[in-house]
């Protein structure tokens, strides 16, 4: 026992390692240093971690939230940070950046009480920054939770009449030019807008597919499973069940498609066809429907429904890829299709098949992927306004081709997964000008849907249908020597 007057100084006490953080950190630097995507990137962590007996599902849970929380509110987070550092953000380093962010989310957007986000935080700063930059930490994040998410929106968005899109990007953390490009995909008015980014932040559930003719609905009815809104293919796992446990994904008799994909393959296949021009025979003369193409096939999974649904008619899919290891993914997905399929590597820019092959062409291009944001957090802030141009020129070309590809009286289905209108009616305007063909109307091929638009094409949505934002329009091409 001591009696000395002089306090003795604090023992050094070694940081306490805790997995959740430390895997939610590793997780956020991969996807800020190697421009990961989140979704690829923790489902291995997180096995590593169970096999490692450290993980339960509960600790997956939290690890998941905050990983992907995080990331979804960065831009949001890092206009809050900013107010609570005395430099620049572009000056602090990105690892001490991504524990701020980490913490910020743990305090401001869930319900993990403010002195545990707090400690907690500053513990994994201590074990993956050091005690020093751990002490910054700690300052900054008793700024932070001075005040709550509501206070510091209030604080950080500028009011709405000054600047509605900054307005509504702060507070739904969306970029302000995506939050412009929505706005004007859903005709600029402003029903349904703040409905669309809030569902934007939703994880959504995992939808599953019975393949026709492998599966069905019925068998994949299990547990918290309920059926789709509107594709009668479709289950949905209504507690973020694991399909991995379904014996029918598993054997590849069903699979994870979102309903939104599944409807752009059906519609297709749903579309109707005319006979060639020139070719006779009378009314009741059959009309051709035996070779299809998806000329932007992987990984596969718009292909593994059309293949199915071409072989309950007696038909067959070509599915054309450009990169080969997506081409093997396409592979995969098509295996035990109960019909005839090819899965060819191929540049549909520069097509192997003569024009006039195809009956239905699909055409699901390359896109900025806007209408996925629920799917992917990061991919928001990663995106930049030049990338619309960018994928300008591809969308246009493999339209072209696809209408080259598909014989006359036949029908080009062209799909993105984003709302962009640059990216969707501006591509079909453009080749419907220039080639003449004729856009039919996808309205009554789709289930009754509510707030499809006024045509022919169609934008699906998140916060109406539940679905990504698909965008699907079907051209006729123009009647040969028209
Ligand atoms: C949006 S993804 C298609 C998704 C797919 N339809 C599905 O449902 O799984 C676009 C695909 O087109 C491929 N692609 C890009 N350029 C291509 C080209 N010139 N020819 C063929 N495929 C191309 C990309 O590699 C990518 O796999």
């Amino acid at each position: 026992m001591s009696n000395s007057p002089r306090r003795p100084s604090k023992p050094y006490r070694r940081p306490r390692k805790d997995p959740v953080r430390i895997l939610a950190f590793e997780a956020l630097r991969a996807v800020d240093e190697r421009d990961a995507y989140a979704n690829l990137v923790l489902p291995p962590l997180l096995d590593k971690a169970r096999a490692k007996g450290e993980f339960d599902a509960r600790d997956a849970a939290l690890a998941t939230e905050l990983v992907y929380g995080t990331l979804r509110w960065q831009g949001t987070y890092d206009a809050i940070i900013a107010e609570c550092v005395d430099r620049p953000l572009r000056e602090v380093d990105p690892p001490v950046l991504d524990v701020l962010s980490l913490g910020a989310h743990q305090l401001l957007g869930t319900r993990i009480p403010t002195h545990a986000g707090v400690s907690a935080t500053v513990e994994l700063a201590r074990v993956v920054l050091g005690d020093g930059r751990a002490k910054f930490v700690n300052a900054v994040l008793r700024k932070v939770a001075a005040d709550d998410l509501a206070g510091w929106l209030d604080k950080v968005a500028p009011p709405y009449d000054e600047d509605p899109e900054e307005h509504l990007g702060i507070r739904h953390a969306h970029p302000r030019w995506v939050v412009s490009a929505l706005w004007d995909a859903l005709g600029g008015g402003s029903a349904g807008m703040e409905e669309l980014l809030e569902a934007d932040n939703e994880r959504p559930e995992v939808t599953l597919v019975a393949r026709p003719g492998r599966s069905i609905a019925d068998e994949l009815l299990t547990g918290d499973a309920v059926p789709g809104r509107w594709s009668p293919y479709a289950v949905r796992l209504t507690e973020g069940g694991d399909p991995g446990e379904v014996e029918a994904v598993r054997e590849g008799r069903a699979g994870v498609q979102d309903e939104g994909s599944q409807l752009v393959a059906l519609a297709l296949a749903a579309a109707p066809l005319e006979p060639a021009a020139g070719r006779t025979g009378g009314a009741e003369a059959k009309v051709r429907d035996e070779l299809w193409l998806d000329g932007c096939a992987g990984p596969g999974g718009k292909a593994a429904l059309l293949a199915a649904l071409a072989a309950q008619r007696g038909a067959r899919l070509v599915a054309a890829e450009k990169q080969p290891h997506r081409a093997g993914l396409v592979g995969r997905a098509l295996e035990g299709n109960p019909g005839p399929y090819a899965v060819v590597t191929a540049d549909a820019t520069r097509p192997a098949w003569r024009p006039g092959t195809f009956d239905r062409v699909l055409v699901d291009v390359p896109c900025t992927g806007l209408g996925a944001l629920r799917r992917r957090p990061e991919a928001r802030w990663r995106r930049q306004p030049e990338d619309v141009p960018g994928f300008a020129p591809l969308q246009r070309d493999l339209l072209r081709q696809a209408l080259n590809a598909v014989r006359p009286g036949g029908v080009v289905g062209y799909a993105t997964c984003s709302p962009h209108p640059a990216e969707t009616r501006a591509v079909v305007d453009d080749l419907v000008k220039e080639t003449g063909a004729e856009l039919l109307d996808a309205r009554p091929l789709l289930p009754e849907m509510p707030g499809l638009g006024d045509g022919p094409d169609v934008q699906l949505w998140p916060h109406l249908h539940g679905t990504d934002a698909m965008y699907l329009a079907l051209l006729r091409p123009a009647a040969e020597g028209g």
